[in-house]
């Protein structure tokens, strides 16, 4: 079902040997955000010139429906925690208070205070961003655990204006799925737009006159309409990472259980034919059983349609490997999403990978675990982004403000540096800025 693509008896570079770029062992292409900028540019200028009339006809355009109001009405939160059955709320609260408890970690000793020389100081704060937006999903499956990923680190940051948006659904005459606006009122989260896609990054990023206040940063995951927005209005606001179409690794050898790296496969290709799955495994014998459970599981599966495209797409791929050694070479040049490893002492193995969104050690870590339940985050870079983004988190949402605080003295201690320093960058007004402080104090030497 997966194609495979052979690299045993090919090393990283000997001299007699064929080089091989690990990076694009296994192709993205799948994944075009470029190309999907052609489409969301008009959008998101369309919605900056027109405001809610742009709103209106994209919303009819993807998503068949148009809203009565694009803000979600109290009453409709309120209604959909009183539908909620006991057994899902339960299963929010559980992902909630374990994501709580990670990020109350996450913060960590943020306070830096270092005293250079007696009276010079420089001192950190962290401040969290104002005001944000958080982007849920909605087009394939409502995912109601993205709210949680999304508002639970803002809140803990200390952001104190929270906007969510999500589809809106023709099936729930416009408004976005329910579990999402419950999630939403549990967390007390009041400002939901039922907006989706590149034109809710859009309406976040320039605002939207009597409806939506700008934000200064947008937040979440999301197809790649959702990704290209975001590449084209960072730097109008600020992003978190490129969270696109999922991708899953697993790196395993011959101790794994091939049906349940089959089930863990199988589990990110249903959240979108773009998303990618790939083993890499120096066990031939492990591929083959793999690839003989993949059939008889993605049948079974609801939407099976969606896991064959993503499968057989040129993004997801069995990868053979000489030995791990060469596995944690292809799998850091990869940089995924969401990295299983399942070999013997996987946490050994686990140590070794730098580049990842997540990484999942073991049988009893599946990526679902990571989606809903674990206290990790599942907002998390795709498209090879992890090798220098990090998964949404409390520090996402907090901007580093230093605090230079120098008495007279321990300026002039240093007075000279700055003057020396400013001559040799040709800005002599700097120094001056210095110098004039200290015009009444010949004898300081300045
Ligand atoms: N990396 C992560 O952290 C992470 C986490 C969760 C989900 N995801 C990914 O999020 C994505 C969710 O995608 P989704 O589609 O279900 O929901 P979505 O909410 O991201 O996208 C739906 C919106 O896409 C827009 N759209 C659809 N077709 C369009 C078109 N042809 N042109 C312009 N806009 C169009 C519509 O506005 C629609 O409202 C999946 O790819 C999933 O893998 C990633
Ligand atoms: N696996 C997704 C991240 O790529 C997150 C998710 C939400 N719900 C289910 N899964
Ligand atoms: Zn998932």
């Amino acid at each position: 079902m997966l194609a495979t693509i052979d690299l045993r008896g090919r090393l990283t570079g000997g001299a007699d040997d064929a080089v091989i770029d690990y990076r694009t062992v296994v192709p993205r292409a799948a994944v075009d955000v470029e190309a999907a900028l052609g489409v969301v540019r008009g959008v998101c200028d369309d919605v900056a010139a027109r405001g809610e009339a742009a709103l209106r006809d994209y919303s009819e355009r993807f998503d068949r429906v148009v809203p009565a109001s694009f803000r979600v009405p109290e009453e409709a939160l309120a209604a959909a925690v009183d539908g909620l059955a006991d057994d899902l709320r339960a299963a929010f609260e559980e992902s909630i208070a374990r994501r709580r408890q990670v990020c109350a970690a996450e913060l960590g000793p943020v306070a830096v205070d270092v005293e250079l020389a007696p009276g010079a100081r420089v001192t950190q704060r962290m401040v969290p961003i104002e005001r944000v937006g958080l982007y849920v999903p909605g087009g394939l499956a409502p995912l109601a655990s993205s709210v949680i990923m999304n508002v639970v680190p803002a809140q803990v940051a200390g952001c104190r204006s929270i906007a969510v948006a999500s589809p809106p659904q023709r099936e729930f005459g416009g408004l976005p799925h329910p579990s999402i606006l419950a999630v939403c009122r549990l967390l007390g989260i009041d400002e939901v737009y039922a907006v989706g896609g590149a034109q809710a990054v859009a309406m976040f990023a320039y605002g939207v006159p009597g409806l939506c206040e700008p934000v200064s940063m947008v937040t979440g995951p999301g197809n790649i309409y959702v990704v290209a927005a975001k590449r084209l209005l960072r730097g109008i606001v600020s992003i978190d990472s490129e969270a696109g179409p999922t991708e899953i690794m697993v790196l395993a050898d011959d101790t794994a259980d091939p049906a349940l790296v089959a089930a863990d496969l199988v589990s990110q290709s249903e959240h979108d034919p773009l998303a990618a799955a790939v083993l890499v495994t120096d066990s031939p014998a492990l591929a083959d059983r793999v690839q003989e459970a993949l059939p008889g599981q993605v049948a079974a599966t609801k939407h099976s349609e969606r896991i064959t495209t993503s499968m057989s797409g040129r993004q997801s791929a069995v990868v053979l490997v000489d030995d791990l050694e060469q596995g944690l070479a292809v799998v850091n040049a990869y940089a995924t999403e969401h990295l299983e490893i399942q070999t013997a002492d996987a946490a050994a193995v686990a140590a070794r990978v730098t580049n990842a969104g997540a990484v999942f050690v073991g049988r009893y870590s599946p990526v679902s675990l990571g989606d809903y339940t674990a206290g990790s985050t599942h907002v998390l870079p795709t498209g090879g982004c992890a090798c220098h983004s990090s998964g949404l988190n409390v520090k996402s949402f907090l901007k580093a403000m230093h605090v230079v605080d120098y008495s007279r003295e321990a300026l002039a201690a240093v007075a000279r540096h700055v003057e020396v320093f400013a001559e040799a960058e040709d800005l002599p007004a700097h120094g001056y800025a210095v110098t004039a402080r200290f015009l009444d104090a010949p004898e300081l030497g300045v």
